[in-house]
């Protein structure tokens, strides 16, 4: 049990667009975009003078310009100068995980108040790029500024390189495809059920006034694809994956109970944080046992009920991260919840814009304004990498009788997959697979993954023809293809031919 006193809160919470969709601003580099964020949720605690409070600003990582110190830009603008700096490494994950070490900072008195940001400018970069114009002629910082430098490692483990299944766009497909499958969805149900969560998203973006797209998309809208809406990777047409070229940010203050309220902050911009717990899986996608669920979502979520003493019905705000709609699909199943669950106050990454790493602290914004006026209590769920990282965090609008009960530090789950068939030729059973369509509407290249008789994985990528075959996602799954693998070229014939069904 924490000192009650020392219970932490958020106090104050501040997101912005700079534009929106369709109609660009002038370029502003993030820092900017952060501190006006910053200002705004400083102002929302309603103490006047709190910003000489802080002494510690953690910043989630910008991936649209490079910064060496963000935080500390930023606390020497607010006045702020001597506060601890922190920013996290890549990861949608780090608004939930961070929020729960500022949690357990506060309740074990380590920091007093503290501010939590993050913000992108993407939508600036490419508008600047496009006109060959160098954002650090517009006075953007420069230490070091632009585009920040990415290990091709990053973006996948030698296995994934070899396979080509290296972007998100491609990855998570797969995880939708396989998903599908175990729920018993062909590709059409799957589909379906993607448009429907998404137009509900739509219009929950249309009522936030920092949404980049806030503009009615109805679930035919989203399945109907067209010179607005191209297919991009099977299942997925453009509107349901998430749009990276936004100019968006946000910040959230929080600090103890009694520091909140000796500074003087009003009873009903308190929000409390009961804490969570995070876990983390390979990154390495093919050395998972299966694509089918999160083992770190699972873990995450267990956790963070068992410690906040919750049953999933308990919950009355959900808000997943959803950069496509296979990661909310995942939280609503691994929580048990029903299908018609629309798991957001945010609006998704589609509409409400997909800042990468910075998205979930716009739930966290959301969230607390909702816990304010209306609901008690809220799970707020971020995602990292290619569903590698997990956390999910528990605010509320009343203490838990034990204060702050969150564990910060993930679990580390083992690598399970099965053993890799390389340079392998025969017959396997597709587990998952997916194809990329090109910008003439045609698939263009494919990706699966399949196992052999003897339960080993094999991966790769394929060229238009077979692209056209694992087009079919989910209706393909469970099917018996011949490959033969090249270095991870796979040549993928069917062996065994769908027969038109008699009728009886
Ligand atoms: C843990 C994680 O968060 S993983 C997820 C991280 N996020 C991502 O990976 C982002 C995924 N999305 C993307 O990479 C891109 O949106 C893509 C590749 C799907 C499409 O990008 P492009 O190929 O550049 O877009 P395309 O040329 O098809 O579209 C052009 C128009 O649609 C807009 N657009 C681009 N992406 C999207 C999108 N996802 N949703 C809606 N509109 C979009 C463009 O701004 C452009 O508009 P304009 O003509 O008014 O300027």
């Amino acid at each position: 049990m924490t000192d009650p006193a020392r219970t932490p809160v958020v106090v104050g919470v501040g997101d912005l667009r700079s534009g929106r969709a369709g109609a660009p601003a002038d370029p502003r580099e993030p820092l900017d975009l952060i501190h006006d964020a910053a200002g705004a949720a400083l102002a929302d605690t309603g103490v006047d003078d709190i910003a000489r409070h802080i002494d510690a600003v953690y910043a989630v990582k910008t991936a649209s310009w490079a910064y060496d110190d963000l935080p500390a830009l930023l606390a020497a603008r607010l006045g702020a100068a001597a506060a601890r700096t922190h920013t996290s490494p890549l990861g949608g994950h780090w608004p939930a995980a961070l929020l729960d070490r500022i949690g357990h900072e506060i309740a074990t008195g380590t920091t007093g108040v503290a501010l939590l940001v993050g913000g992108e400018s993407q939508a600036s970069v490419t508008a600047a790029t496009k006109t060959g114009t160098d954002p650090a002629t517009l006075g953007w910082t420069t230490a070091p500024g632009g585009p920040p430098a990415f290990d091709p490692d990053d973006l996948g483990s030698p296995a994934m390189q070899r396979a080509g299944m290296l972007a998100p766009t491609r990855v998570y497909p797969l995880f939708e495809t396989r998903l599908s499958h175990e729920l018993g969805h062909s590709h059409d149900e799957s589909l379906a059920w993607s448009a429907q969560l998404y137009a509900a998203f739509s219009e929950i973006a249309g009522r936030n006034p920092a949404a980049w797209n806030p503009d009615l998309r109805t679930a035919e809208d989203i399945t109907t694809v067209g010179p607005r809406n191209r297919m991009v990777t099977a299942p997925y047409p453009l509107l349901l994956n998430a749009m990276p070229f936004v100019d968006q940010a946000a910040a959230v203050v929080v600090t103890s109970l009694a520091t909140a309220r000796e500074l003087g902050v009003a009873e009903d911009r308190i929000v409390y944080v009961w804490g969570g717990a995070g876990a983390t899986e390979p990154a390495d996608i093919l050395a998972r046992a299966g694509f089918g669920r999160s083992a770190a979502l699972a873990d995450a979520l267990a956790r963070t009920l068992e410690r906040t003493d919750l049953r999933p019905a308990d919950l009355d705000i959900v808000d997943a991260y959803s950069c496509f709609p296979v990661v909310p699909k995942l939280l609503v199943e691994h929580l048990g919840l029903t299908r018609e669950t629309v798991p957001s106050v945010t609006g998704g990454h589609s509409f409400f814009g997909g800042p990468l790493n910075s998205y979930t602290l716009h739930s966290l914004v959301a969230v607390t304004r909702r816990l304010r006026t209306d609901g008690e209590i809220a799970l707020v769920h971020g995602n990292g990498g290619y569903l590698t990282y997990q956390h999910t965090v528990v605010l509320a609008a009343a203490p838990h009788t034990r204060g702050y009960v969150g564990d910060p530090e993930p679990r580390v789950l083992p690598a399970t997959g099965p053993e890799p068939a390389v340079d392998y030729s025969g017959d396997v059973e597709v587990h998952t697979a997916t194809a990329e369509y090109g910008r003439d509407g045609h698939p263009a290249i494919g990706f699966l993954v399949g196992t052999t008789p003897d339960g080993r994985r094999v991966s790769g990528y394929t060229d238009a023809a077979g692209a056209q075959l694992l087009a079919a996602g989910a209706d393909i799954v469970g099917r018996t293809v011949h490959v033969v693998d090249r270095g991870g070229a796979l040549t993928v014939t069917l062996t065994d031919p769908v027969t038109e069904e008699t009728p009886a």
